[in-house]
């Protein structure tokens, strides 16, 4: 049968960037983004904003929701030293295998634990299965509707601690209003808007990132 998006994309990182070189399969993404076929990775225009995230927090512990194909994963980890520990989990298991090889070829699978699961099946058992006490930094990327229940999930589960920094893709487009609400009213973080560019395009988008207050 043909290929899906996600597959010329793991395809084309396969053929144009060089095994082991996480900046490499980065560039052949965002190649592949501009040039060929959009996809819905953070990108290059965002990605600097959220390199410079976890340049400042120096996560030890960190969850991604929404692996996608692993180009944030990707992205976050490089930056991270060997002893830091980061959790992507990732819903659609055809998008986790293809992240699964994106990872391997950028030679970071042993830097990321990947989950296939729902995230609100997963979070409550974070610190029982997973050996997690509280995350450093946390990137929600996976659908806009239920950012809001997880992030209150992280919250009720004892996953924050005072001064974790949670940032939020697509703020802008396609939005997540209920989720900058809630993060700007609850009282509970100290949140910024960041405006950047939606991936691989003009369009506008930004992160918003919160600072839990414990
Ligand atoms: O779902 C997303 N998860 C994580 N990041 C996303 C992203 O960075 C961008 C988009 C996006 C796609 C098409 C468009 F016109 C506008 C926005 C989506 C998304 C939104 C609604 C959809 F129906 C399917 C995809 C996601
Ligand atoms: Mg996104």
């Amino acid at each position: 049968s043909a290929m899906s998006k996600e597959q010329r994309v793991l395809r084309y990182v396969q053929q144009n960037a060089s095994r082991g070189d996480p900046d490499s399969v980065l560039a052949a993404v965002d190649k592949f983004g501009w040039e060929t076929e959009w996809a819905m990775n953070v990108g290059d225009v965002k990605g600097l904003i959220l390199d410079r995230f976890v340049k400042e927090t120096a996560p030890q512990t960190m969850l991604e929701l929404g692996t996608y194909m692993g180009y944030s994963a990707i992205r976050v980890v490089r930056l991270l030293p060997e002893t830091a520990k980061f959790l992507t989990v990732e819903f659609n298991p055809e998008n986790a295998a293809i992240a699964n090889e994106m990872i391997a070829f950028a030679g970071l699978q042993n830097r990321i634990i990947q989950i296939t699961s729902d995230s609100a099946d997963v979070i409550p058992q974070l610190k029982k299965k997973y050996d997690v006490d509280t995350f450093d930094m946390v990137f929600i990327d996976h659908w806009k509707d239920v950012y809001v229940r997880d992030i209150k999930l992280l919250e009720t589960n004892n996953l924050l601690r005072k001064g974790t920094v949670v940032v939020a893709d697509n703020i802008i487009n396609p939005g997540a209003p209920e989720y900058a609400d809630y993060v700007r009213t609850c009282g509970k973080y100290d949140s910024t808007f960041h405006e950047s560019n939606f991936e691989y395009s003009d369009d506008i988008d930004g992160l918003e990132k919160s600072v839990y207050r414990g």
